[in-house]
């Protein structure tokens, strides 16, 4: 990481005294809310970090990485934060959770206030919408999970393969008629990607396209559920496990028992409520424990940022 001012430099630019940034740095008290703000502000405007290089040069470092995901409830990342945190354990580094909430604006404070605590790095589980100039500094330090950036190091999903791969199953066991209930546009991998793949393989086969894109949520999928049944439909093939486990209760609530689901995620809820569900894994265990290793290589400077793709596995 760049660190070209120094303390000397933050404090003439924010108009206060040496000791005041360094009270700022080390969240002592004594210094009021506007001043703290105007002097982060300018730390955060010069991508100041400011005893990194030095820490670095002594090689020393505090061994704190962070842990940015997008939702503390997501059944998919806290697979992957499980498997991550064992590996950070092991190296001897300490890691700390924060949530975005998918908000670019949140991870750039957030990375605002890692860099002015010295932390060592940082897994960023990505998103449609992030600003990757914000993550610019941070490049030799950080992973990005589940999307890619160019010149950044990441471990991204198979989301192409991941659908391909349960269509075929379903095409295999003579489904004709298999619906789609998936996530928006707006989201590139888990949305767009998903549903493009779906598409791809319905007019390589000449299916019928019945899909409903609504979101995420649980809420989203037991809701939908209903606009993309026909008489037809044998099968429903669900972009992610946490819709089909919506789709599913609004259908033993309707008791319709003669439809074959199948979803991407393979998460252990769904396995214990549903065994009877389609499931491709794609990776997510695989996932964090490579994302916690790269980041390691990187910090000691033994590995160049990688792309890696985990490949998505029938279940
Ligand atoms: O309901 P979940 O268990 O949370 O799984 C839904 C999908 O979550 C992940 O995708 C979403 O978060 C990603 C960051 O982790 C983000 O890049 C993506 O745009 C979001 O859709 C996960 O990557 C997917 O595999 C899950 O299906």
């Amino acid at each position: 990481m760049q660190n070209r001012l120094t303390i000397k430099d933050i404090a003439r630019l924010s108009g206060v005294g040496k000791s005041t940034v360094s009270r700022v740095l080390n969240n002592e008290s004594g210094v009021s809310q506007r001043t703290r703000e105007r002097v982060e502000a300018v730390m955060d405007q010069n991508s100041f970090s400011p005893s990194r290089s030095a820490r670095a040069m002594r090689g020393q470092s505090d061994k704190v990485v962070a842990i940015i995901v997008t939702r503390l409830d997501s059944l998919s990342e806290n697979l992957a934060v499980q498997t991550m945190l064992p590996v950070f354990y092991e190296q001897g580094y300490d890691p700390i959770m924060m949530e975005s909430k998918f908000s670019a604006q949140m991870v750039e404070e957030h990375l605002g206030m890692l860099q002015r605590r010295n932390i060592d790095g940082v897994v960023l589980f990505g998103f449609t919408g992030i600003d990757e100039t914000t993550l610019g500094p941070w490049q030799p330090s950080l992973v990005l999970l589940a999307r890619d950036a160019a010149g950044f190091a990441s471990v991204c999903y198979d989301d192409e393969g991941a659908i391909i791969t349960l269509m075929q199953r379903l095409y295999d066991s003579g489904h004709r008629h298999i619906s789609y209930l998936g996530v928006p546009h707006s989201d590139v991998t888990t949305g767009q990607r998903r549903h493009d793949a779906y598409l791809a393989f319905c007019k390589q086969h000449a299916l019928p396209v019945v899909a409903s894109l609504p979101g995420l949520s649980m809420k989203q999928g037991y809701e939908q559920v209903a606009s993309v049944l026909t008489p037809q439909t044998t099968a429903l093939v669900c972009a992610t496990d946490t819709l089909a486990l919506g789709a599913s209760k609004y259908l033993q609530e309707q008791r319709i028992d003669s439809l074959q689901l199948a979803s991407v995620g393979n998460t252990p809820l769904m396995k214990f409520l549903h065994p009877e569900i389609i499931t491709v894994d794609p990776g997510y265990a695989d996932s964090g424990r490579q994302a916690a290793a790269q980041l390691i290589e990187q910090i000691n400077g033994r590995s160049e940022p990688r792309q890696i793709v985990i490949p998505a596995t029938l279940s």
